[in-house]
């Protein structure tokens, strides 16, 4: 049952691959960052296709960054610690023992899962937050959130070394403070910083929906900044949406060239939204 799975898995890839193969240079040099959120995780099989996906791009010339969430994982955590939390506007309201579980989880068990499993294919990548080498440091969002920071002062310099080196950061959302903290940053807000610090030729948001749906429940290939706030302020985008939209607006203010929302859990959702003309999921461009 299982190697039939994965004879299907390759199928699927293989066709993505002779979709992708007249496109395969567009993206040499590029810096594309990747935001793998805890939806868009699901089982070991999910997490090998994902990580065989970012070393093909890899091997095709691009410099990708993850930047991954774990949201349900430091759920679970909290739970089996009786520790209760909350979420306001998005945002997990975070006090001392709770920033703890965040980083032990983001940092120890989701990044290193990634990192094992980029490696296993093949890949080089190594796990650090934006702790490491100053990247993302942080300030307080809002006090009443408690250890919840927005990034305020970014050093992607370390990022540019790693490139160099062919190795592939897989980066947990944690930031330090300026006086010593340790802050949790929603996976989406740091990834915006991170692309924005790099000036990246994409941001791709990996969610649990197709892409972006108007009033009717259809996916919009496309959207421009001003759209996203009318849909906005319409209630088109709702819950989850607007943080990751305004993000994505954000890292284009920032001099990210396009970001695109879209299906962590479809098959070689990069690999189709890079190298296929149809792409992927929603587009959002200046
Ligand atoms: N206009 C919209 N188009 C698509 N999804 C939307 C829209 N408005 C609200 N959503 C909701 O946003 C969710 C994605 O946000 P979220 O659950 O926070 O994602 P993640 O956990 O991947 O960060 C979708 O599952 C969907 O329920
Ligand atoms: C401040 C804040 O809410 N931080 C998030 C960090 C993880 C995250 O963003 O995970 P997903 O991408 O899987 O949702 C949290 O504590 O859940």
């Amino acid at each position: 049952m299982k190697t039939q799975n994965m004879n299907r898995d390759w199928i699927a890839t293989a066709r993505t691959l002779n979709q992708a193969l007249p496109n395969l240079q567009r993206y040499t040099g590029a810096i594309v960052v990747v935001k793998f959120g805890g939806h868009a995780m699901g089982d070991d099989a999910a997490m090998d296709e994902f990580a065989r996906d970012i070393v093909l791009m890899q091997m095709v010339g691009v410099n990708p960054v993850i930047v991954h969430g774990g949201g349900p994982m430091i759920n679970e955590k909290l739970d089996a610690l009786g520790i209760k939390s909350e979420f306001v506007n998005g945002k997990r309201v975070t006090d001392a023992a709770t920033v703890e579980v965040v980083e032990m989880v983001l940092s120890g068990l989701v990044g290193k899962r990634i990192v094992q499993a980029i490696n296993r294919q093949g890949g080089k990548a190594v796990g650090l937050s934006g702790k490491d080498a100053n990247l993302m440091v942080c300030k307080q969002t809002n006090p009443d959130l408690g250890f919840v920071g927005t990034p305020d002062k970014m050093d992607a310099s370390i990022l540019r070394d790693l490139f160099e080196k062919g190795t592939i950061p897989v980066i947990a959302p944690i930031g330090a403070g300026h006086n010593g903290e340790t802050f949790n940053v929603n996976g989406d807000t740091a990834a915006g910083a991170i692309a924005a610090a790099l000036k990246a030729d994409r941001l791709l948001l990996l969610t649990d929906v197709e892409g972006v749906k108007n009033k009717s429940g259809d996916v919009l290939t496309e959207l421009t900044s001003q759209s996203i706030r009318d849909m906005i302020a319409d209630g088109t985008i709702a819950g989850g949406m607007i943080p990751k939209t305004e993000t994505a607006l954000l890292a284009i203010d920032g001099g990210v060239r396009g970001v695109v929302i879209l299906d962590g859990r479809a098959p070689n959702a990069c690999l189709l939204e890079l190298y296929t003309s149809h792409g992927a999921g929603t587009l959002i461009r200046g």
